[in-house]
């Protein structure tokens, strides 16, 4: 059995796109073993996470996001961008407004196009953040929810948990620059306090309109970007007073203008999605291999 992969970015966060309507990948091998084996840097093709195309009875179409370490996720931001420019300009969804299903519920994605009518971003309807601790979900060690203190290490770090669909740990630090990310980002991720992990998020803030972040993904470590970090970043600064409720967030990737808006709840969020490359490759009983 064959398939086709894509691979697409979003300011560097690098995906795998499948598209599995008629359920010919599910039925040959798991997508948490597919994740793993395609998105490996060395064994694979390499990427941060691996998207799914799929079916939906209450939406446009159904959504589904797999990291890198082979673990489901339930909403990626700069994935659901590059799903929205592929099933556009591949015309499988030739829609400037789709209503997609995810795991944590339905998002709007508004396509923006240049006179050739190619995507040149995507607007995205994020939903309302989550901030109740069962939602997160977070243990919380204290009679708060924000600047939660966290031990980490030698750390005290002061920790605002927000979920965008999945879970983040928002730490706002003086500096940014040169802290042991790949020390402290697991450590963070993995921590009690989070049941279900973590993703990490450590912000220096430059202005109420501006944010610089770094980031540790839950499942994929690392990453030039993540945009569901970004939202939940924005949302955080505006809890705990150090940013307004537009802001632009600098992550090592690119920058993504988020805004939560005060009248409906939800956070919207625009950036670009960009191609990359695409490949067939033969799927076997559990085992991927690439079409010689
Ligand atoms: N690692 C994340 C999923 C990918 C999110 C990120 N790539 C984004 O753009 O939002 C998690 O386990 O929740």
């Amino acid at each position: 059995m064959e398939i086709t992969l894509t691979k697409m970015h979003g300011l560097g966060n690098d995906f795998l796109l499948a598209d599995d309507r008629k359920g010919f990948v599910a039925a040959n091998i798991s997508y948490g073993e597919l994740a793993a084996q395609v998105c490996d840097r060395h064994f694979g093709i390499g990427a941060d996470g691996l998207i799914l195309i799929l079916p939906s009875t209450s939406c446009d179409l159904g959504f589904a996001i797999w990291n890198s370490d082979g673990s489901e996720a339930g909403m990626c931001g700069n994935g659901i961008r590059c799903f929205a420019r592929y099933v556009y300009e591949k015309n499988i969804l030739r829609q400037k407004i789709m209503t997609i299903e995810t795991a944590s519920g339905p998002v709007i994605c508004l396509l923006e196009n240049d006179g050739e009518d190619l995507v040149t971003g995507v607007r995205v309807d994020m939903g309302p953040p989550r901030l109740l601790p069962e939602e997160i979900p977070f243990i919380c060690p204290a009679d708060k929810t924000i600047e939660v203190p966290l031990k980490v290490l030698d750390q005290a770090f002061q920790v605002t948990p927000v979920s965008m669909g999945n879970p983040h740990a928002v730490i706002f630090l003086d500096k940014i620059e040169g802290i042991p990310l790949e020390v402290w980002g697991p450590l963070v991720e993995k921590h009690p306090a989070f049941p279900e992990k973590t993703n990490v998020e450590f912000v220096e803030v430059l202005s109420k309109e501006k944010m610089r972040v770094r980031v540790w993904e839950r499942g994929a470590g690392v990453t030039l970007a993540c945009g569901t970090g970004a939202c939940a970043v924005l949302v955080a600064g505006v809890l705990t007073g150090r940013s307004g409720r537009r802001a632009e967030i600098l992550l090592p990737g690119g920058s993504l203008a988020v805004e939560w808006d005060e009248r409906s709840g939800h956070v919207y969020k625009r950036g670009p999605a960009e191609w990359v490359f695409e490949t067939r490759m033969k799927i076997k009983a559990g085992h991927c291999g690439f079409l010689r």
